[in-house]
């Protein structure tokens, strides 16, 4: 496993060893130890997710405050997306910025993103099965979020205006100045 921390202090690219033969492939997706020691310090997931979607849709962006903060480690089994977090965390020199990465079954990278970011991913393939492990439970209580589009963030998304597929639920979130965090 190769761990590459982004420009985002706590925030790790993740390329996992993948054992290629005339089978297909076999790869470790998650080891505990090998993890926590590439982090640098103990992560205790406790939930796993898992989302299937069509291209043009973003999900996004989401997280949960206070007390029942997620770190996340995402990754694609089928498809292609991009991938983002976005630093909300108080006090960060990085504060408002994002990152974005290609996540796909075809690069299998994974990327980790700490307790106190924003999450979302867009579908850039014609369907994408997206995996995800969380080191807290889902509170619904405590879900916060930002509208995907906002300007002040600024993401590219990588998709055409026309092809975006937005819930209900996401496309009233609150613009980044408004936003609970
Ligand atoms: C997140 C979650 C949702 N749910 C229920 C609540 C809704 O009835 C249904 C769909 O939830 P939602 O529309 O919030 O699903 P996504 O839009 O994929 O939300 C996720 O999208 C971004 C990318 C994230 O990083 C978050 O983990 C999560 O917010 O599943 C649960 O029962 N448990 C959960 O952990």
């Amino acid at each position: 496993m190769i761990f590459k921390e982004t420009k985002l202090k706590g925030c790790f690219i993740i390329e996992p060893k993948v054992f290629s033969d005339n089978r297909g492939y076999f790869m470790e997706s998650y080891n505990k130890e090998i993890f926590d020691s590439g982090i640098g310090e103990p992560v205790n997931f406790v939930q796993d997710n898992q989302s299937f979607s069509s291209r043009g849709v973003i999900r996004g962006l989401h997280y949960q405050i206070g007390n029942h903060a997620q770190a996340k480690l995402v990754r694609v089994l089928s498809g292609r997306v991009l991938d983002v977090a976005v630093d909300l965390r108080k006090g960060s020199p990085s504060f408002g910025e994002y990152v974005a990465v290609e996540l796909s079954g075809q690069n299998k990278k994974q990327l980790y993103i700490p307790r106190g970011f924003a999450h979302g991913f867009a579908v850039l393939s014609e369907t994408a099965e997206f995996f995800y492990k969380c080191d807290n439970y889902y509170n619904k209580e405590s879900e916060g979020g930002i509208l995907y589009n906002d300007s002040t963030l600024n993401i590219n998304w990588e998709l055409p205006l026309s092809e975006h597929l937005i819930s209900e639920k996401d496309s009233v979130l609150p613009k980044f100045k408004d936003a609970n965090l």
